[in-house]
């Protein structure tokens, strides 16, 4: 049995688990917040009248089908338990009778896949079959992931290996053996982006090649590939005509010498069509200036070719994150997603006739779904399907119903539907609401807006105790990762890292603190000028001037004791937090530091080329500067860290590094350290250890309170 010992010295923990809440009397526990089902992975097969998608609770991952048509909701697996193995990538065949998905982490560079629990026989990420009436368990088809079902659900497509891969399902019946799946073709390079034509004789793809990528078409019958205008590139996100004779890409320049990923930066981009038969392409579009970039990595669907033969794309050319209709011969853009507001998730129905949206367009700080009209010449007018408190993402449609993610600031991401155009939800998943879910003891978060020192306007959540006693108060600054994230006025939709993180700020504020959560320059949701500031993170940390302007907002409040204000948060989160602690412990009490990065200079040196940041050899000077570890000698207040030591975004040895460093100057330093977990903890009970021994952290420090007493499993 392995005992947490908080201090200088702390032993890695593997089976600790807290047995009882730290809750004061009356009040929730962490388990209690974090024990609602939370949904992703929303998919639709309209055709068969179907949406799927994937339910979280406690770590227990499942999978769901729902029957437009027959209104019944069935449960596709049996996992059990916390058992780290992520479930992503849901297809649901034409004919309706299988849903596809992939189950377990992406291979790193060393070719492993994560394993959180440490299973000595190792881990794996492989797809899955499973019948939709749900008559037998699913079918483990084969290593790989990226599976693509063809246009008569009769044949399926993986990758495996960077190659692409096929398994007959034609016969298959849910009492026989699935066929030995084979190779499809072999081509040089990485591939992905699969397609199947319309008739489903082809199979569209990118072939990632290092410094360019090239688009194929392997014809099935022919057993050929044609490539498509093969250029110094980065050719991606092919899609076909509806006729299946033209394809049409997003072409970026080609990789030069030295050339870094920049995750905030910028680059040209164009829209190109081409012909299959023979492989000539032109352009249609090309972008003004460097607006591509974010355009085609955040969106789930960059570009579309819808069947009234638009081509849609993303696109920051105008401040904002737009989604633009351009006809496939060329000529005028059309804006279809107007105003000051990112657009996000997609949806078009197969008739095309309309663009279903989410947005935070009128109400920056949440979610909610929009429509426009893709047909005639109507001019744009975008149609609020949803409004009011909620968080609305993810649209599907079927038939006449609309499906979504929904949340509210009191309640965990479901499922929900509605007639198209109707004013009222229905709440599809979960039907009833977890047991121990303490809704009614939320606080819904307040909107808050204040100005940095050089004038910046920054937005944030406030969530305050629920006594109304004004008393001098701990307070604590949450600031989210990325950093191309945004925290909203409710539960967050982009995964648990966020949601839990949502839960937490409820939490802490049920614990007597006064919280806010800052979305600091650099993230989302305030066009692209806010996430492109000047300066920001290894280039300057101006984003630093935004936390300080939370801490002096807090100060000003009452309420909040200014000698007692903390810093939390993950990853870019965890980087600010620990240089608000290096930078200014005069004013921040502690700090808990998850997985963050704490040299900007040797990130860049040690983590993909530049870091992922593109910092080279001339910015290590500014790189080092931004960053906590450049000055340590004004670090005094304590700090927790926590971090997995398979951390495949922000390296464990940045951790490693920090705590050394400050160890030697006596700055008190606590650690958590999951062995063989990753960067978002696979693991529940992971997430669970972290926040307990958070709360425990901040009690300590600044409620004056002692930690919970040391408890082992039971
Ligand atoms: C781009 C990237 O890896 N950023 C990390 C430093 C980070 O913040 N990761 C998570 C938390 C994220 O939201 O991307």
């Amino acid at each position: 049995m392995k005992l947490l010992f908080i201090g200088w010295l702390t032993v890695g923990l593997g089976g600790l688990a807290f047995s009882q809440s730290n809750s004061l009397p009356g009040r929730y526990s962490i388990e209690d917040v974090l024990s609602a089902p939370y949904c992703t992975g929303l998919v639709a097969e309209p055709q068969a009248g179907r949406i799927g998608w994937v339910s979280t609770q406690e770590g227990v991952r499942s999978v769901y089908i729902h029957n437009g048509r027959s209104g019944q909701t069935t449960k596709l697996t049996n996992y059990q338990t916390d058992d780290g193995q992520d479930i992503s990538d849901l297809h649901i065949s034409a004919d309706g009778r299988w849903l596809t998905f992939v189950r377990g982490g992406a291979k790193n560079g060393e070719g492993v896949s994560p394993n959180p629990t440490s299973n000595p026989a190792g881990a794996e990420q492989a797809v899955y079959l499973v019948p939709t009436d749900g008559s037998r368990a699913p079918i483990r088809v084969a290593p790989g992931n990226h599976p693509a079902f063809s246009p008569t659900g009769k044949r399926l497509l993986f990758a495996q290996g960077g190659q692409v891969h096929l398994v007959e399902l034609a016969g298959l019946s849910t009492d026989k053996p699935i066929t030995t799946p084979s190779r499809l073709f072999t081509a040089r390079g990485f591939q992905t982006d699969f397609r199947w034509s319309p008739d489903g004789g082809r199979v569209l793809f990118s072939s990632v090649r290092g410094y360019h990528n090239f688009i194929g078409v392997y014809d099935l019958s022919q057993k050929a590939i044609t490539w498509i205008a093969p250029g110094v590139d980065r050719d991606q996100a092919p899609v076909w005509s509806p006729d299946g004779k033209q394809v049409a890409f997003i072409r970026v320049p080609g990789k030069k010498h030295g050339e870094m990923e920049n995750v905030q930066g910028g680059h040209p981009f164009a829209i190109w069509v081409a012909d299959v038969a023979t492989g000539e392409g032109r352009e249609l579009w090309h972008s003004p200036a460097d607006d591509g970039g974010f355009a085609q990595d955040y969106p789930a669907e960059p570009l579309r070719w819808t069947t009234t033969n638009k081509l849609l794309f993303f696109s920051e050319h105008e401040g904002w994150m737009h989604l633009y209709a351009l006809p496939p011969t060329g000529g005028k853009l059309t804006d279809l997603t107007p105003g000051a507001a990112e657009a996000e998730e997609t949806f078009v129905p197969a008739d095309g006739r309309y663009l279903y949206y989410s947005s935070n367009l009128n109400d920056i700080d949440r979610r909610h779904i929009w429509r426009v009209a893709l047909t005639g010449n109507e001019a744009v007018q975008p149609e609020p399907l949803t409004t009011g408190t909620g968080i609305e993402t993810d649209p599907v449609v079927v038939g006449d119903q609309l499906f979504y993610r929904s949340a509210s600031w009191n309640r965990s991401t479901g499922i929900a539907k509605r007639r198209v155009g109707d004013t009222s939800e229905t709440l599809l998943f979960p039907t009833e609401a977890a047991p121990r879910f303490p809704a009614q003891a939320l606080t819904e978060p307040k909107q808050v807006i204040f100005k940095a020192a050089d004038g910046v306007e920054v937005h944030a959540q406030l969530f305050l105790p629920g006594s109304t006693t004004q008393i001098s108060r701990p307070a604590l600054i949450f600031m989210h990762g990325g950093p191309m994230r945004q925290m909203l006025l409710g539960w967050h939709y982009r995964g648990s890292y966020y949601a839990n993180a949502y839960a937490i700020n409820q939490y802490l504020a049920s614990q007597g603190y006064v919280v806010l959560s800052v979305n600091y320059r650099a993230g989302i949701g305030y066009g692209r000028a806010f996430r492109r500031a000047d300066r920001q993170g290894p280039r300057g940390a101006s984003e630093y001037q935004d936390i300080l302007a939370a801490a002096k907002y807090l100060q000003s409040r009452s309420d909040v004791n200014p000698l007692k204000i903390g810093l939390w948060g993950g990853s870019y989160g965890g980087y600010l937090t620990a240089l608000g602690l290096a930078r200014n412990s005069d004013l921040f009490a502690c700090g808990v530091d998850i997985h963050g990065v704490h040299d900007w200079a040797w990130r860049g040196n040690h983590f993909s080329p530049g870091g992922g940041w593109a910092i080279g050899e001339a910015e290590a000077k500014v790189a080092f500067e931004s960053s906590p570890a450049f000055n340590l000698d004004f670090w005094r207040s304590p700090c927790l860290f926590v971090h997995a030591d398979d951390d495949r975004n922000v390296t464990f040895a940045e951790t490693v590094d920090l705590v050394q460093k400050l160890r030697d100057k006596g700055v008190p330093t606590e650690v958590l350290i999951f062995p063989d977990d990753a960067h978002s903890f696979l693991l529940h009970k992971n997430w669970v250890r972290t926040y307990q021994a958070l709360d425990g952290f901040f009690r300590k420090q600044l409620m004056n309170q002692p930690e919970k007493p040391l408890t082992s499993e039971k």
